[in-house]
């Protein structure tokens, strides 16, 4: 029998259909080291959030298939080992949806009656009405940031309760922002005239310390803030600042940059604030939903099945796999970076599957662009199942065609993303060890091996160009690791590929897009 290790507390109703199958241990409270020990005999690892999964763990776990996450983040699976060592990673990305809008509906309605304050002060033996008085969320604006699953439930349940939501998602199309009856607005405007603020998207690059001094500084002094999403995207510290100064008039945190936490500028506040210990998933009804979607997903892996919510590997016959794995990974990667280039909202995406390729079944090459596409919006909530109907959603139209003709390589794919003012174009091969290859980027010719980061330039190829790109670098000490310069006429426009070892620090892309011949300058993370 297969041997399935859960380190986290997980509903029964998981472990008894794994049970069918499979020996379960359940062994909630390991350290590291003896996660490290005990790892190599097991199948298949079932978590929650509090196990690591770390590279090291994943390398130990020789006999490992699966790693199934109960709920939706896989912040805490290193999930590019675990692809490499072709373990499959799967997720509930739709169990805990409810359970997560209705906390923080429940932290807005507490922040607006103080219902955790009043408790204590009743309970402390103080009848103290007035201190207590509240304020009503009917009419009052409140702004969502991140439309997804969780956004929309939450602007359903809140237009019910007689309130005018704004929305920020620069990844959802207007059509979809009018089904839910939301206006789209910028993030400026959603800033200022919210009543209410209320967090539901991934922690990213770009969404870290979005609530920041700044952003706190634009908000009504009646503002409230809601966290149910991810610890980071709030500045922490900021936040204690502005509760304490009364420059906003309530915060409600589910989430936090360090988990579980301990010491925090946040335990200073006394009034306004209200934290919970991540508790956005946990209904009974949640925790049964995604143990049962994640347990089914082990067992079907397990008897050689695929898996339906895989985060890392499509749920394709093992032989069909096998063959097309690398173009998968080189149109997932080449659906990242056109994602990136055009950023925001695509209304269409073309691919073109060229030479042998042509001669293949596309669906899962067009769904690996896709997953590859979304990733940089939806992070692990994007997998091989959903990529398609979550491309839809947005209003993203699919081109796909299909050229047998054989150019410089045997099998090449093609990408146009068309975004509301432009289109951006990548194209990439295999060669003939497999190795992938970015062939082109808006038709400049190059020949890069795509690493994890990335400095793009388009400039107009002149004397000094590649020299002051490597001295702002130098300045900022980012280390290049490799360098590429693409054109299609001589002292025309160019573009030029960095491979870096770190992603960039703040203020280098300003620095460099004002330079004399730099026309833009992008940093990409695959
Ligand atoms: N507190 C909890 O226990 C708990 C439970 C479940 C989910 N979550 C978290 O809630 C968040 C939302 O989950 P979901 O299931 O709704 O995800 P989702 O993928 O359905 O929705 C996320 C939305 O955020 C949008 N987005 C991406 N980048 C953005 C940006 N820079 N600005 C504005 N919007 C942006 C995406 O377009 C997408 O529509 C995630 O961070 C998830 O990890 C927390
Ligand atoms: O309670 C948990 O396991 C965390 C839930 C949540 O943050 C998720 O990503 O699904």
């Amino acid at each position: 029998m297969p041997k399935v290790l859960v380190s986290d507390p997980i509903d029964q109703a998981g472990i008894d259909l794994l049970g069918q199958v499979a020996q379960v241990d359940e062994r909630p409270k390991l350290s590291p080291e003896e996660l490290l020990r005990i790892i190599p005999e097991y199948d298949a690892l079932m978590i929650r959030s509090g196990t690591q999964v770390t590279q090291e763990v994943i390398e130990a776990g020789t006999n490992l298939k699966i790693i199934g996450r109960a709920g939706v983040g896989v912040d805490n699976v290193d999930v590019p080992t675990a692809t490499r060592k072709g373990i499959v990673v799967v997720n509930s990305p739709e169990g805990n949806t409810i359970a997560a809008a209705e906390h923080a509906i429940a932290l807005m309605m507490s922040l607006s009656r103080h219902v955790p304050q009043a408790n204590q002060s009743l309970k402390a033996g103080h009848w103290d009405r007035k201190k207590f008085t509240g304020v009503e969320v009917y009419k009052k604006n409140l702004g969502i940031v991140g439309l997804g699953k969780i956004g929309s439930h939450v602007a359903n349940v809140a237009q019910a309760m007689g309130m005018k939501i704004l929305a920020y998602d620069p990844f959802l199309s207007q059509e979809r922002a009018d089904q839910l009856g939301c206006r789209l607005v910028d993030l400026d405007l959603l800033f200022s005239e919210s009543d209410y603020i209320t967090l539901h998207l991934p922690k990213t690059p770009e969404t870290t310390n979005l609530i920041n001094a700044e952003t706190l500084a634009r908000m009504k002094p009646t503002a409230r803030i809601i966290n149910c999403a991810r610890g980071g995207i709030v500045d922490e510290s900021a936040l204690a600042e502005a509760l304490k100064a009364g420059k906003i008039a309530g915060a409600a945190l589910d989430v936090f940059a360090n988990e579980p936490l301990k010491e925090s500028d946040l335990f200073e506040v006394e009034e306004n604030l209200i934290l919970t210990p991540h508790l956005g998933a946990s209904t009974e009804e949640a925790q049964v939903n995604v143990a049962i979607d994640v347990a089914e997903q082990i067992r079907d892996v397990l008897l050689g099945l695929p898996a339906r919510s895989a985060v890392n590997i499509p749920g394709l016959k093992p032989e069909v796999l096998e063959k097309l794995k690398p173009y998968l990974m080189l149109a997932e990667t080449l659906g990242n970076l056109v994602g990136q280039l055009a950023g925001g909202r695509i209304e269409s995406l073309d691919v073109r599957l060229q030479g042998e390729l042509a001669k293949t079944d596309s669906k899962p090459i067009v769904i690996a662009a896709l997953k590859g596409l979304l990733t940089p919006a939806l992070r692990e909530r994007v997998n091989f199942v959903n990529a398609a109907i979550e491309a839809k959603e947005r209003g993203i139209r699919i081109i796909e065609t299909k050229d047998s003709d054989v150019r410089d390589y045997a099998g090449s794919i093609r990408l146009v993303a068309k975004g509301a003012s432009e289109s951006r174009s990548v194209n990439g091969a295999l060669l003939a060890d497999k190795e992938m290859r970015i062939t082109s980027i808006d038709d400049f010719p190059i020949s890069v091996i795509p690493t994890q980061h990335m400095l793009l330039t388009l400039h107009r190829d002149m004397p000094g160009i590649i020299g002051q790109i490597g001295s702002t670098l130098g300045k900022f000490n980012v280390n290049i690791a490799s360098m590429q310069v693409g054109r299609k006429l001589v002292r025309g426009d160019a573009v030029m590929v960095l491979s870096i070892d770190d992603p960039l620090p703040e203020g280098v892309i300003d620095e460099i897009t004002q330079a004399p011949g730099i026309r833009d300058a992008y940093m990409v993370s695959l």
